[in-house]
């Protein structure tokens, strides 16, 4: 018999067995030495809890809000493309798991099915990642078409000017199907000479040119919130408040596009700060557990977005998985909120955490 996972971590070991090596070297990879993507982890891990005592923890309640849209906690199921890799019924069984789970999908631009399929597998409240191609009339039209389908807001992400380079698919030649939101909208030749296919595809759709300027174009077709993604700095996240967004997501995209960006978690405190409680800053990248969600919310996140255990969960048992993946991480944070006296998300505070001097392991 199948073993059961009881963690995130043992549903990617599973995953790992199901998958081709390159399907899975794809979805758990990072870009080059993959520093980052270890920091990501690891860095939740050196930060400590400060649980309070003697409070009364017989009724704990994890809902939540984003934008208005209730949730029944604050963990969303993060963009992640080309889900078939993982399961043949791809962002259609995540759709249906995350509104089991009442939780937000934000489905990616780079869906397996698209935009009007998810929108019609179930009702539920979700979001629509964006990519900004060269040409930008493609980008309108999806923007639209997402806007038509009943999403509640656009997520940009703005930390993809141009693929980061990941080795692991250089090497197997990673194979990506068709971008299946754009059938009909353009063609591109995705033949390559060898490399990633991923790679050829996103130089010859990617717009490098895209800057803080486009948020004005991006609010002029759209009547949704936007939210930026991929937020590291102080800096830009003053300029996303200045340009009007409606939400900010700290990410280094898992770790896949630059590496050498500090783990998210160790930044999310400058962001809160410079944003002032404007905008909601929400963080992805590295939450495994349900210690790590509560360590994110005490340091000022709003919500946290989780990615490959997403797609580990799909890849291990479809629909099932992703569901199991949701609840075992909102239950885990059920009961750390238990342990540490924090029967409302509101009480979860700065001193709940202790966090070390921020300097990643390797440079100490
Ligand atoms: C297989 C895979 C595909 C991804 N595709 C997208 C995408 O299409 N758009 C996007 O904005 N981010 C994408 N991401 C990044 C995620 O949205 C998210 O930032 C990241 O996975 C969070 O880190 P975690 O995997 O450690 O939870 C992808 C990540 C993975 C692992
Ligand atoms: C154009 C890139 C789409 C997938 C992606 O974002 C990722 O693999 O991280």
């Amino acid at each position: 018999m199948e073993e059961d996972p009881v963690n995130l971590r043992e549903f990617q070991e599973l995953a790992k067995r199901k998958l081709p090596k390159m399907s899975y070297d794809y979805i758990s990879g990072g870009a080059e030495d993959q520093f980052t993507l270890r920091e990501n982890v690891e860095a939740f891990q050196r930060i400590m809890l400060r649980p309070r005592i003697l409070v009364d923890v017989s009724k704990i309640d994890t809902s939540s809000t984003l934008l208005g849209h209730k949730m029944s906690s604050p963990i969303l199921v993060a963009p992640t493309g080309s889900q078939q890799l993982a399961h043949p019924d791809g962002e259609l069984a995540t759709a249906r798991a995350a509104a089991a789970c009442n939780t937000i999908q934000v489905l990616s631009f780079a869906s397996d099915y698209t935009l009007e399929e998810v929108a019609s597998s179930c009702d539920a409240v979700r979001f629509f990642q964006l990519y900004v191609f060269k040409g930008r009339d493609v980008a309108a039209a999806v923007v639209q078409r997402a806007e038509r389908n009943g999403y509640k807001a656009i997520v940009l992400t703005a930390d993809t000017p141009r693929l980061g380079r990941r080795e692991a698919d250089i090497k197997n030649k990673l194979i990506i199907p068709m971008n299946r939101n754009v059938e009909g909208l353009m063609s591109v030749d995705i033949h390559t000479t060898g490399g990633s296919g991923l790679e050829a595809f996103a130089s010859k759709t990617l717009d490098p040119s895209l800057s803080w300027k486009d948020i004005e174009w991006l609010k002029s077709i759209t009547r949704l919130p936007i939210i930026v993604k991929g937020v590291l700095t102080a800096e830009d996240a003053i300029k996303a408040v200045e340009v009007g967004v409606s939400g900010i997501i700290v990410s280094n995209h898992g770790a896949r596009q630059l590496d050498y960006t500090p783990a998210t978690i160790t930044v999310l405190e400058e962001v809160v700060k410079a944003v002032s409680g404007s905008v909601p800053v929400l963080l992805d990248g590295g939450v495994r557990r349900g210690t790590d969600v509560f360590k994110a919310l005490a340091l000022g996140a709003k919500a946290v977005m989780i990615g490959r255990p997403v797609v580990y969960g799909l890849a291990a048992k479809g629909e099932d998985g992703v569901k199991r993946v949701i609840t075992m991480l909102q239950k885990e944070l059920e009961l750390t909120m238990a342990l540490a006296g924090c029967p409302t998300l509101k009480d979860i505070t700065r001193n709940h955490v202790m966090v070390p001097h921020q300097k990643p392991r390797s440079l100490l």
